[in-house]
């Protein structure tokens, strides 16, 4: 697939007098956005943890790494495909579980995974999606690459029923967040007392699981806030522990992703638990206030696991360079936040492929212009700090 291709495709339509639906800049999309969401959604997307430091290093980080091009070199015939876990995927990112989209388009997850199919990237379905994980596969279609979020009960059975129905509808990929067992301190939500799922929106996937259901002394239809204080407790609240990792190992026949990783001792203990990859993210700054910015992590973890484990990177990619910074410093690929989020609340699933081409568009003639055919040539060398 060529990705550039986009930018003409845009300049073409101009010739006949149409201009691009939605801003190929994802900070003027965010704009947009605000300008139509209600407060509380937009600031549950926008919002992170405390006073934002840790969302504002995010972004630092990223400034503070500038790309260093090479000339006079043949970088005609990109190839940006990419093998994650056996897989080859046309380039090198997913799009990141993020809980509750409806709150910012009624279609939400599924058409999240519909241009996820379109493109041939994965889209990575969250525990906390506002549709079940049968509606979304079915959205995905058989073709579409679906990996599936896990949200740990602190009920086993009810863990491998969401495994169950995860495998048998054609997610191949688990990947388990370990840095959100519980909400962090959010004052923009807090200051609106905004949280979907108290409301029950998000809370899809458990209240369609059968094991789950036979939990509730009552029917979910007839009685929804008991139904939701059952969740809450199961899903929120407290942290498992490295020892309960067999469970996940032994009843999961695909690759296994431990989401949240920012410690090299982690990392290292991911690979011996018999992981197969990470994502090292701080969950777009969303938890920790005052945290280290994911991608000052990323390279001294990569460094450290080799190629024991996949290392995959978010938090705070905005643009194509940033995910050619991310790819430079380590990461295999990298996971889409917010920006593919914005693009959905625009325009549904042809909002989120705009966000999704207009990145790997840019991505492309980022590796080109700096005199590169592939991100397997990228490494930090390419790179220098300001
Ligand atoms: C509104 C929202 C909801 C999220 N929900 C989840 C979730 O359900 N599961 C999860 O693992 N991560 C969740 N995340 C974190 C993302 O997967 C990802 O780590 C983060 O958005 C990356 O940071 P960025 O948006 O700054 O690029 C959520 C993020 C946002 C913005
Ligand atoms: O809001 C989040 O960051 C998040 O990860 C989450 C957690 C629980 C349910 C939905 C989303």
């Amino acid at each position: 697939m060529n990705f550039s291709d986009y930018q003409y495709e845009i300049y073409l339509n101009g010739l006949a007098g149409q201009l691009p639906p939605y801003s190929t800049d994802v900070g003027r999309l965010e704009q947009a956005v605000r300008e139509k969401l209600d407060p509380g959604p937009y600031w549950y997307v926008a919002g992170s943890a405390g006073t934002g430091a840790t969302d504002r290093a995010n972004r630092e980080a990223f400034d503070r790494w500038r790309i260093v091009p090479r000339m006079l070199c043949d970088a005609s015939g990109r190839d940006l495909r990419t093998e994650l876990f056996g897989r080859t995927y046309p380039a090198p990112v997913a799009l990141a579980p993020v809980g509750v989209q409806s709150i910012v388009h009624p279609d939400g997850e599924l058409a999240t995974a519909r241009a996820a199919a379109a493109l041939g990237v994965p889209a990575i379905l969250s525990t906390a999606s506002s549709h079940t994980l049968e509606e979304v596969a079915e959205a995905a279609g058989p073709e579409g690459p679906r990996w599936f979020q896990l949200y740990w009960p602190h009920d086993d059975e009810v863990t491998l029923s969401l495994l169950d129905r995860a495998a048998g509808n054609g997610y191949d990929t688990l990947v388990v967040t370990l840095d959100t067992w519980t909400l962090a301190w959010r004052p923009n939500d807090l200051d609106q007392a905004y949280l979907p799922f108290l409301r029950g929106t998000g809370l899809a996937i458990p209240l369609s699981d059968p094991v789950f259901r036979s939990r509730l002394a009552r029917p979910v239809e007839e009685d929804l806030n008991a139904a939701i204080m059952q969740w809450a407790p199961m899903f929120n609240g407290r942290s498992h522990t490295w020892d309960r990792l067999p469970l996940l190992r032994d009843n999961w026949d695909g690759p296994i992703v431990l989401k949240g990783i920012q410690h090299v001792d982690d990392a290292l203990r991911a690979a011996d638990a018999g992981m197969d990859g990470i994502v090292v993210s701080n969950h777009g700054g969303r938890q920790i206030d005052g945290a280290v910015a994911a991608l000052d992590t990323l390279p001294g973890i990569a460094a450290a696991v080799g190629d024991r484990l996949t290392v995959l990177f978010d938090s705070g990619i905005r643009t194509g360079a940033d995910i050619f910074k991310a790819l430079s410093l380590g990461a295999r690929a990298v996971l889409l936040g917010r920006p593919y989020v914005w693009g959905l609340a625009a325009g549904g699933e042809d909002g989120v492929r705009h966000v999704v081409r207009s990145l790997l568009a840019e991505l492309d003639l980022t590796l080109g212009l700096a005199g590169h055919r592939s991100p397997a040539g990228l490494d930090p060398s390419v790179l220098s700090t300001r």
